[in-house]
């Protein structure tokens, strides 16, 4: 069963059509790589799939559910424990620890604070950042700072993350680990990823590869 149909998906921008009826499907445990060239589209759809914008037309199944007529706090509610996010500049808060940037998802879902910290602690484990916890954003190394974000992206266990470019503000070491750490994320714990890339490595590792040209989306072999 798909985590994620989207049929139809439609959105303009005055006269210009940026998305002309784009299909896409998600499974668990995948990773689907969006790739295109600048101006494409590309960060449209991902903000509409990830229900941060809305579309003109089509028609958004999460997990089976038909989410696209949500709106509001249900919309919301929804999306702060669904889905995660993680972008290319990590917009950490930077007065607040790692630990605490990593936390938010939590207090703004209102869950249990014990059982939060738990998660968290256990996420700066298997992101290696654990020896951070108390270390302010700009105290972090670019690598570091994508990390928690990715913990903050996972906080509140999401069906599905969507990353807008993850690595490209990272040199070649710390992207090649960042990549490595949504295999072993997809492999260990079914995390399923939709991921904007000019990256090649980064589509080359992806399960499957989508190509945003022209309002449309092909799947690529
Ligand atoms: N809020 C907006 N209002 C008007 N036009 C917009 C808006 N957001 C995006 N666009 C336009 O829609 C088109 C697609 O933009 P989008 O950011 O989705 O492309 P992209 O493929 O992600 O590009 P890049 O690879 O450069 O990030 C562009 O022509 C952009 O200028």
């Amino acid at each position: 069963m798909s985590l994620l149909i989207a049929k139809n998906i439609q959105k303009n921008y005055g006269d210009l059509k940026v998305l002309d009826g784009i299909d896409f499907q998600l499974e668990k445990a995948k990773i689907s790589a969006i790739v295109g060239p600048s101006g494409a589209g590309k960060s449209t759809l991902l903000h509409i799939l990830g229900t941060l914008d809305q579309a003109d037309n089509g028609e958004l199944i999460f997990d089976n559910k038909d989410i696209s007529k949500l709106n509001g706090s249900r919309l919301s509610n929804f999306r702060n424990n669904a889905i995660g996010f993680i972008f290319q500049f990590h917009n950490l808060l930077p007065e607040f620890t790692a630990e605490e940037n990593i936390l938010i998802p939590a207090y703004i879902s209102k869950r249990d604070q014990k059982e939060s910290q738990i998660r968290a602690q256990e996420l700066m484990k298997i992101l290696s950042i654990d020896n951070r916890a108390e270390h302010k954003p700009g105290q972090l190394s670019g690598g570091e700072q994508q990390r928690v974000a990715v913990a903050r992206a996972l906080m509140n266990n999401p069906s599905i993350v969507f990353a807008d470019e993850p690595s490209g503000n990272l040199d070649s070491k710390n992207a090649e680990e960042l990549h490595s750490l949504f295999l072993k994320l997809r492999d260990e714990f079914g995390q399923a990823f939709v991921i904007v890339t000019h990256n090649k490595d980064l589509a080359a590792i992806s399960d499957e590869r989508h190509e945003m040209r022209d309002g449309k989306l092909d799947k690529l072999n």
